[in-house]
């Protein structure tokens, strides 16, 4: 069995993560995502409305094998303890994937006990436009018992900021636009959206 392991801060979650999905759905026997809360990060909205966008993100996508779930019960601060979690439900034998965007390759060698999570996980990074991968630090990942590859896709243009610093709701589905006007999400950001709406 080949899992692939999403976590994602999901604030909100975008086009740009609907697109890896429908991606890792074609090539991964289970695809589990999660809303997280990130410990290098703050967040502007509760996990709670952020694991519920997720899941409009996940509804609508046409997946013919029906292979993408919400795994919600593995979110943790610290992808360690995801691992084990996923780990206790897939079995020991299952092979797990974990998927990042280039742009957090150069991070990772501060990921809480990173030695020991790459010990337990394949990683698979996702070209972003805007963060080519560089060698170096691949280099430092791979030093680190890092087994790479890179996906044979390249993410979209968007971001969750773009849409919480200047309204650009083009990076989002219309369900999770419809779920931030009817919860109020997002609202100190009102007059960027306005903005956008009336463009
Ligand atoms: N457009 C994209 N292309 C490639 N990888 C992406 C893209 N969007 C998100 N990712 C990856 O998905 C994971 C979750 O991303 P995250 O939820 O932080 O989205 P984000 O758009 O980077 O959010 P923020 O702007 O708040 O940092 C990370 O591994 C990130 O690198
Ligand atoms: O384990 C860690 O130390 C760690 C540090 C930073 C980020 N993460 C995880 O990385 C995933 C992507 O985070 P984000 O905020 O870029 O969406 C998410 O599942 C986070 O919980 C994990």
């Amino acid at each position: 069995m080949r899992v692939a392991l999403f976590g994602t801060s999901a604030d909100p979650p975008t086009a740009g993560h609907q697109k890896i999905l429908s991606w890792l759905s074609e090539r991964y026997d289970w695809v589990a995502v999660w809303a997280a809360d990130n410990p290098f990060k703050s967040h502007q909205t509760p996990l709670e409305h952020r694991a519920a966008m997720l899941q409009l993100l996940i509804a609508n996508i046409d997946a013919p094998r029906h292979n993408i779930a919400l795994e919600q019960e593995l979110s943790s601060f610290r992808t360690l303890e995801t691992v084990e979690k996923a780990k206790l439900i897939w079995g020991e034998d299952a092979e797990l994937t974990m998927i990042i965007g280039s742009d957090l390759l150069s991070q990772l060698p501060r990921w809480y006990r990173i030695e020991d999570l790459l010990q337990e996980v394949q990683l698979l990074i996702v070209p972003r436009p805007g963060y080519a991968i560089d060698e170096s630090s691949s280099e430092v990942v791979q030093k680190l018992g890092g087994k790479i590859a890179i996906a044979s896709l390249t993410g979209l243009d968007v971001s969750s900021t773009a849409y919480r610093e200047h309204g650009d709701s083009q990076a989002l589905t219309a369900p999770v636009v419809a779920y931030i006007n009817r919860e109020h999400l997002y609202e100190c950001q009102d007059v960027h959206k306005k903005r956008y709406q009336l463009r």
